[in-house]
C-alpha cells in the first residue's frame, strides 16, 4: 500500500489531520504508536546488531511515546537498553503516557546521559510537533553524541530538524538512518534537513492509504510519476518540425558558451531543431563551434518580429550569457507569448522592472518557465527570499503565483512551482551537478520539452529530473559538455 504514497510529501499540519482522521474512522492511536515504535527496534536491531547497548533518549510528545515502546521492545529481545527523558515522565499525556507507563525501564534525566563506546542513540525526543528551537539541554547531548562518534537512529525526523521546512531549529541530531511513518514530510527533502536523517525508510504504521491521500495536498517527490503522462513516446511517423524547434538567443562574441550549451542540451532533450540566435558580432565564432545546431542572425527587435512569422518556432530560451538590460526585457517581452525559458541573466534584467514581466506572463498566454538559483531568485523576488517563516516549497509557490510563472528553485533541492500552488520538490540530483554550465544545460532541456509542447510544469518538473539522472550518469568528473551526452531518453 505505500506504493500508493511513494510520492507524496505530507507536511507535519496533514499529518496531524491524517491522525485525527484515523482516530475519527475507530483506528485505535495507541496500536499505531505501537507499530511505530516497534518499527523502530527492528530497525535498530537490524541495522546495528553489534550494539553494546541502545540509548532511546525520550521527549515530552507522541515522538518520546514511540521512544517507550522502541525501548520495551528491545529490551523484551534482551537487548541492553536504557532510556533517558527530556522532561518529567510524569508530564507526559495520552499514548505517550501510557507507553511510558508499560516501558519496563526506569527513566533517567536526558543531561545525565553520556555516552560509551558500543552505544546506538535512538532519537525520540521531538519529530514532527517541534514548534521551535530545541532546548537548552538537547544542546549539549547532541553536541556528545556528536563528538562520540555515537551512530543515531531517529524517529519520524532527527530531532532539530523543521518536518516542514527542512531547516534546523537551532540544533539537530545527523542520523544513519531515520524511519517516519506512512509518508516522507518535506522536511526529509529540503537542505538541510535531508542529509541530517542519513537513509530514510518509511514505514506503513497501518493507516489506510486513502486516508493519507485524501488529506495530503499537492507536493510531490519529483518523479516520472508526476509528469510521464506527458512524456509520450515518438510517433512513427512524426518529423523533426513536429518534436519542436527550439530557438537559444546567444549573447555578444565574448559570452556564447551559455547559451551553446543550452542549443546543444535542447537538441539532445528532443527538440526536432535548434537555432542559436547570434548578434552579428558573435556569428563567426558560434559558426565555428556549431553542426547539428542552426545559426540565424539577429540584431534587433526588428529582426526577432521577422523570425517569429515563422510559427513553427515555438520555444525560446532566453538568458544563459545574453547580458543584462533593455535587449534581453525587450526581447523577453516579445517571447511570452510563445514559450520561454527565462534563465540567468534574463531574469536579472527584470530586478527593476518586473511587474512588466509578471503581466505579461499573466496576460499573454504563453508558458513562461523560470529558473532562479538562490541569488537570482532573491534579485526578482527579495520579499518572498527575505521571508524567514517560509520553506523553500512555499518561497517557490509565492514566486509562482506572484509571477504567474512556473518556477525553478534550483539548488541541491530544487523545487518546481507552478502558479496554482502544485509543487514538487526533487531528489535526484548529485552534487558534482554545481559545476558552470550545469544550469544551461537544465534550461535547454526545459525548452526542448516546452518545443515537444509539454505544458510548463510537466516540462521543468521532467526537465529536473533528466538533468539529475544525466549528472549521476555522467559521474563525479562530468563537465557540462559530459552532462549533455548522458541526457537519458525520457522514460
Ligand atoms: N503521525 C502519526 O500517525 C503518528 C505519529 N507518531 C509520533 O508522534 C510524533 C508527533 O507527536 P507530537 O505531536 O506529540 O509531537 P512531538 O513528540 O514531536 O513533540 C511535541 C511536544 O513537544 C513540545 N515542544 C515542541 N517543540 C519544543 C521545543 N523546542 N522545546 C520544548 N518542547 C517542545 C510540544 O509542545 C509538545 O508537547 C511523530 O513525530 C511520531 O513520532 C506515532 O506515535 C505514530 C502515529
Ligand atoms: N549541491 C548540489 N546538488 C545537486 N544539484 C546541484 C547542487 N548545486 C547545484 N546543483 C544544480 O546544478 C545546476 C546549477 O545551475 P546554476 O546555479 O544556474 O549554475 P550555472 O550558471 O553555473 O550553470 C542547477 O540545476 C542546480 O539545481
Ligand atoms: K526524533
Amino acid at each position: 500500500m505505500l506504493d500508493a504514497l511513494q510520492n507524496v510529501l505530507v507536511t507535519p499540519a496533514e499529518m496531524t489531520a491524517i491522525d485525527k482522521a484515523a482516530a475519527d474512522s475507530g483506528i485505535d492511536s495507541f496500536t499505531l504508536m505501537r507499530s511505530a515504535g516497534m518499527a523502530v527496534s527492528a530497525a535498530a536491531l537490524r541495522l546495528f546488531p553489534e550494539a553494546l547497548r541502545f540509548v532511546v533518549l525520550c521527549g515530552p510528545g507522541n515522538n518520546g511515546g514511540d521512544g517507550y515502546v522502541a525501548a520495551s521492545a528491545l529490551a523484551d529481545g534482551g537487548a541492553d537498553v536504557a532510556v533517558f527523558a527530556l522532561g518529567k515522565p510524569e508530564a507526559l499525556k495520552g499514548d505517550a503516557a501510557r507507553a511510558q507507563r508499560a516501558c519496563p525501564l526506569s527513566v533517567q534525566p536526558l543531561i545525565a546521559y553520556e555516552p560509551q563506546v558500543g552505544d546506538v542513540v535512538i532519537d525520540a525526543l521531538f519529530g514532527a510537533g517541534l514548534a521551535r528551537d530545541l532546548p537548552e539541554e538537547a544542546y549539549e547531548t547532541i553536541e556528545r553524541v556528536s563528538e562520540g562518534r555515537i551512530p543515531v537512529i531517529a524517529v519520524d525526523l532527527p530531532s532539530g530538524v523543521d518536518g516542514r521546512t527542512g531547516e534546523v531549529r537551532g540544533t539537530s541530531f545527523t542520523a544513519a538512518h531515520t524511519v517516519t511513518f506512512m509518508a516522507r514530510k518535506p522536511g526529509h527533502l529540503l537542505m538541510p534537513g535531508r542529509v541530517r536523517c542519513g537513509a530514510l525508510e518509511v514505514f506503513d504504521i497501518g493507516i489506510p492509504a486513502r486516508l493519507v491521500s485524501e488529506r495530503a495536498g499537492d507536493l510531490r517527490i519529483n518523479t516520472p510519476a508526476a509528469w510521464g503522462s506527458h512524456a509520450s513516446a515518438l510517433d512513427p511517423a512524426t518529423h523533426k518540425y513536429r518534436r519542436g524547434h527550439l530557438g537559444v538567443l546567444s549573447g555578444g562574441s565574448l559570452s556564447t558558451g551559455a547559451a551553446r550549451l543550452s542549443a546543444a542540451a535542447g537538441l539532445a532533450a528532443g527538440a526536432g531543431l535548434v537555432t542559436l540566435v547570434s548578434p552579428a558580432e558573435a556569428l563567426a565564432v558560434n559558426a565555428s563551434h556549431l553542426t547539428a545546431v542552426m545559426l540565424r542572425e539577429i540584431r534587433d527587435t526588428e529582426d526577432l518580429a521577422t523570425w517569429l512569422k515563422d510559427k513553427r518556432v515555438n520555444a525560446f530560451v532566453l538568458g544563459p550569457g545574453f547580458g543584462v538590460g533593455k535587449k534581453a526585457r525587450d526581447f523577453a517581452l516579445m517571447l511570452c507569448d510563445r514559450a520561454l525559458v527565462l534563465d540567468a541573466d534574463g531574469m536579472t534584467s527584470f530586478e527593476k522592472a518586473r511587474a512588466e514581466l509578471f503581466e505579461r506572463a499573466a496576460n499573454s498566454g504563453g508558458r513562461l518557465v523560470m529558473t532562479p538559483h538562490e541569488g537570482e531568485f532573491a534579485r526578482l523576488f527579495p520579499e518572498i527570499a527575505a521571508d524567514a517563516a517560509l520553506s523553500k516549497i512555499e518561497k517557490a509557490q509565492a514566486a509562482a503565483r506572484l509571477s504567474h510563472a512556473v518556477i525553478v528553485y534550483k539548488g541541491p533541492d530544487t523545487v518546481v512551482a507552478a502558479p496554482s500552488g502544485r509543487a514538487v520538490v526533487n531528489a535526484n540530483a548529485p552534487p558534482s551537478l554545481a559545476t558552470a554550465g550545469s544550469g544551461d544545460v537544465l534550461a535547454g532541456i526545459v525548452g526542448a520539452h516546452l518545443a515537444q509542447g509539454m505544458p510548463a510544469f510537466e516540462a521543468a518538473a521532467a526537465a529536473v529530473w533528466r538533468h539529475g539522472e544525466a549528472g549521476t550518469r555522467a559521474g563525479r568528473g562530468m563537465t557540462a559538455e559530459t552532462l549533455i551526452e548522458n541526457i537519458p531518453p525520457l522514460p
